[in-house]
């Protein structure tokens, strides 16, 4: 089964919308100042609280410092990090030595030397992406063809093109924020259309 990543919640009624749609992992976007979809740690806390258990939910940091995404895993607030920023493997190792929780390196891929790059971190999942993040555009993904590692896939990914996606590419897990939003804001219809549509492709497989 294709995992669903939903990013960059940001509202209460973003969180019922998951809810009812029950992707895999939720994506709180936490104190990126340049993203419209940031929000602070306390309103991270608060949205997690009330989203599904069997939900995943996921803090996406750009070089923030450590403690932030330490923190926020140690209260249990996320479970995993995204690290969506120009983490090196140290900061990568000196997070992991700070918290249980798993770890998402995102590679912005521009050519093949990213996908090596990727491959060999040492973070538990790794994530392919174009650009720095919610972009709502695609990579070449003849790129990701054959990776010979798990990987979550992003970038434009939208219910037209999660087909070809998906029967090309063979991701993890698929993650969307952009195309699920109607000006800038995420969309019930969207979201619900989307994951069930991921679903029923993997059931026909
Ligand atoms: O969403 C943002 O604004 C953002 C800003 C900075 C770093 C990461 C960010 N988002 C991460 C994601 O939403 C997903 O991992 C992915 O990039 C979604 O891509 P897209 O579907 O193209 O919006």
């Amino acid at each position: 089964m294709t995992k669903i990543k939903i990013c960059g919640l940001k509202r209460f009624e973003d969180i019922e919308y998951v809810n009812e749609a029950k992707p895999d992992y939720a994506g709180f976007v936490i104190e990126i100042s340049k993203s419209h979809r940031s929000v602070s740690y306390q309103k991270a806390a608060k949205l997690a609280e009330k989203l599904d258990k069997n939900i995943m939910p996921v803090g996406v940091f750009a070089d923030a410092p450590l403690q932030l995404p330490a923190r926020l895993m140690n209260a249990g607030i996320i479970s995993v990090a995204q690290l969506h920023g120009h983490e090196d493997e140290r900061y990568i190792r000196s997070l992991r030595s700070m918290t249980d929780g798993k770890i998402i390196k995102a590679f912005s891929v521009t050519g093949r030397q990213d996908i090596e790059k990727a491959i060999s971190s040492i973070a538990d999942y790794i994530l392919l992406d174009q650009g720095s993040g919610g972009s709502g555009r695609t990579f070449d993904w003849s790129l990701a063809e054959s990776a010979g590692r798990k990987f979550f896939l992003a970038g434009g990914l939208d219910l037209y093109n999660l087909k070809e996606a998906i029967s090309r590419l063979e991701p993890y897990a698929v993650d969307l924020s952009s195309s699920l939003e109607t000006e800038g804001i995420k969309d019930r219809k969207k979201i619900i259309k989307t994951v069930e549509a991921v679903r029923e492709y993997d059931r026909r497989k």
